[in-house]
C-alpha cells in the first residue's frame, strides 16, 4: 500500500447522508477502504449513570475525544493499524470492545464534525460536506433513531430542538466553508462518481501524496 494513504473527510448535519455517501464510496472505489466513523470517538462516559448520559449534549465539539482521533488518523495514514473504540447509541456510551482497524490506500473519516478540527482537516486530502435541508434531515433522523437507536418520538424531537439544531447552526453548518466539494442530498450518484474519479486521479498521480499532505489550509480555524 502507498503511504500516506489518501484521506477523505465527509461532514454534514445529522441525517444528511454522510454514512450513505461513505458506504457508496467504499463500495465503488474498487479496493479496500478504511472507514473511521467519528461517532466511535465520543468521549467514554462510563462514570455517568444512563440518565445523566442521556442528557449530554452530543452535538457539541467537546463531546468528542479529539486527541485519540488525531492519533488514530495519523497512525492509519502512516500504515499502522489502530484499536478503534466502538459506540453504542442505545446506551449513549462506548462499548467495552475495541476493534483492530487496518490501514488501506483510501481512508474515509465520516461524521458531523469531520471538518471541524484544524489538525484533522490538514490531514485530509479531500474535504466533503453533505448538504441536505433540515426538514429532510429531521425526518430521516426520527425514522432512524426510533428504528435503529431505541428512541421515542418525543425524545428525538426534544433533543433536536434543545441541542441538535442550535449546535448544527453554531458548529456544524459553518464547516461547509472548509469543504472542497459540497454534495446535495447525500446519496447522489453523480457526486459519488466524481469523488471516485478524483480519488483515482490522485492515486495515479505519483508524488501526489507528499504534495497533498504539505498543502496548507489557509482558511481560518473554527476552533
Ligand atoms: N439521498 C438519499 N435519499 C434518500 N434517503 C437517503 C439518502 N441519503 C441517506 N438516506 C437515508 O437517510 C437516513 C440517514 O442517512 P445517513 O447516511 O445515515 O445520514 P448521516 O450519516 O448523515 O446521519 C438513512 O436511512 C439513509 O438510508
Ligand atoms: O449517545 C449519543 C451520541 C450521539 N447522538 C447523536 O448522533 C448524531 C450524530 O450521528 P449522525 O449519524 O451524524 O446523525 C448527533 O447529532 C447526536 O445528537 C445521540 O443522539 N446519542
Amino acid at each position: 500500500m502507498s503511504i500516506p494513504s489518501f484521506a477523505i473527510g465527509i461532514a454534514g448535519g445529522t441525517g444528511a447522508g454522510k454514512t450513505t455517501v461513505a458506504r457508496n464510496v467504499a463500495d465503488t472505489v474498487g479496493e479496500p477502504v478504511t472507514r473511521i466513523p467519528l461517532d466511535n470517538y465520543y468521549e467514554e462516559l462510563s462514570h455517568l449513570e444512563y440518565e445523566q448520559r442521556a442528557d449530554v449534549n452530543y452535538d457539541h465539539p467537546d463531546a468528542f475525544e479529539w486527541e485519540l482521533l488525531r492519533e488514530h488518523l495519523e497512525s492509519l495514514l502512516l500504515g499502522q493499524s489502530v484499536e478503534m473504540p466502538q459506540y453504542d447509541f442505545e446506551i449513549h456510551n462506548r462499548t467495552d470492545e475495541r476493534i483492530t482497524v487496518e490501514p488501506s490506500d483510501v481512508i474515509v473519516l465520516e461524521g458531523i464534525f469531520a471538518l471541524f478540527d484544524k489538525t484533522i482537516r490538514e490531514m485530509l486530502d479531500l474535504r466533503v460536506y453533505v448538504m441536505t435541508d433540515a426538514d429532510v434531515r429531521i425526518l430521516r433522523r426520527i425514522e432512524r433513531d426510533v428504528v435503529e437507536r431505541g428512541r421515542d418520538l418525543e425524545g428525538v424531537i426534544e433533543q433536536y430542538l434543545e441541542t441538535v439544531k442550535p449546535m448544527h447552526e453554531q458548529f456544524v453548518a459553518p464547516t461547509r466553508k472548509q469543504a472542497d466539494v459540497i454534495i446535495p442530498e447525500g446519496a447522489n450518484r453523480m457526486a459519488v462518481d466524481l469523488l471516485i474519479d478524483k480519488i483515482d486521479a490522485e492515486r495515479e498521480d505519483e508524488g501526489r501524496s507528499s504534495a497533498g499532505r504539505e498543502r496548507s489550509v489557509d482558511s481560518p480555524t473554527l476552533e
